[in-house]
């Protein structure tokens, strides 16, 4: 059971006065998928960025199963919103491209891109360029192709942040889809309240900069879809309306205490 661990993690860019991050701890567990909510600029993707080992922590420890992560490793798949595929390849090519880099046989390679592209809806799609896909598509381009390498945990930085409400639902969907067939752990950061209620297994709410852990939720929502039952049940159900509320008035209440 993987897991990765943040402990009292905090950061201060050398060039600016106030901390980004203040002490946060939280933890991504096999099987979890944990969704940190905060306002715009509060220092969600300098979060991604620390576990994915790009950026080290000020202060506290980041742990993968037990040992500190201190640079970038393929056993961690980081998506990004502007999805950075490589336009002079195939959807294919794209997906096995890290395969290639580490010295994976052809065929090998190409068995494994094409099972994964079955898994976000996107088998028949090998040959297309990436300059004719839709954003939705091309986000799914990147998802398996952060899968090629098995990580243990998968980090999205506000994967749907650039899709519009229809295909972001349908994205949300695959998401949860391929957590629940892949069992890995994720950890997921977005600004939009809705998304976050309805995909996490566990939620953290962040404050305005700098960001502190100033709630934590249990939902199952997500799990809830995996089951079988309809997105727009779930969205509709008073329960979910009622977290989602209760969620905003916390978001709107960290707001006004920075202020
Ligand atoms: N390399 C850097 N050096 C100095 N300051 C930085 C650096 N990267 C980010 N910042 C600052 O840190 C703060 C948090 O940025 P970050 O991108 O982590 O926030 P965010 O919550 O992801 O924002 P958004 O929701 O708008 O994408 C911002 O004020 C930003 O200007």
């Amino acid at each position: 059971m993987s897991s990765l661990r943040l402990q009292q993690v905090s950061l201060r860019y050398e060039s600016a006065s106030v901390p980004v991050l203040d002490a946060i701890s939280l933890e991504v567990n096999a099987g979890e998928l944990v969704v940190a909510l905060g306002p715009s600029g509060c220092g969600k993707t300098s979060l991604l960025k620390l576990m994915a080992g790009f950026v080290a922590p000020s202060g506290g420890e980041i742990l993968l199963d037990g040992t500190p992560v201190r640079a970038p490793g393929a056993e961690r798949g980081v998506v990004f919103q502007d999805d950075a595929l490589l336009p002079w390849l195939d959807v294919l090519g794209n997906v096995a491209f890290g395969l290639k880099l580490r010295g994976v046989a052809r065929a090998e390679r190409e068995a494994r891109a094409r099972e994964l592209l079955q898994l976000v809806d996107l088998g028949g799609y090998e040959t297309q360029r990436i300059w004719a896909l839709s954003g939705g598509q091309r986000q799914r381009v990147g998802l398996a192709r952060a899968l090629t390498a098995d990580p243990r945990v998968l980090l999205l930085d506000e994967p749907f942040g650039a899709l519009d409400a229809l295909n972001r639902e349908q994205m949300q969907a695959l998401l949860l889809r391929v957590w629940q067939a892949s069992r890995k752990g994720v950890f997921l950061i977005t600004h939009d309240i809705e998304e976050a209620v309805f995909l996490a297994s566990e939620l953290v709410l962040l404050s305005s900069r700098p960001a502190r852990v100033v709630e934590r939720l249990k939902l199952d929502f997500g799990r809830r879809y995996a089951a079988g039952e309809a997105v727009r049940s779930i969205k509709s159900d008073p329960e979910f309306i009622r977290i989602r509320e209760q969620v905003l008035s916390r978001v709107l209440g960290a707001l006004a205490v920075a202020a």
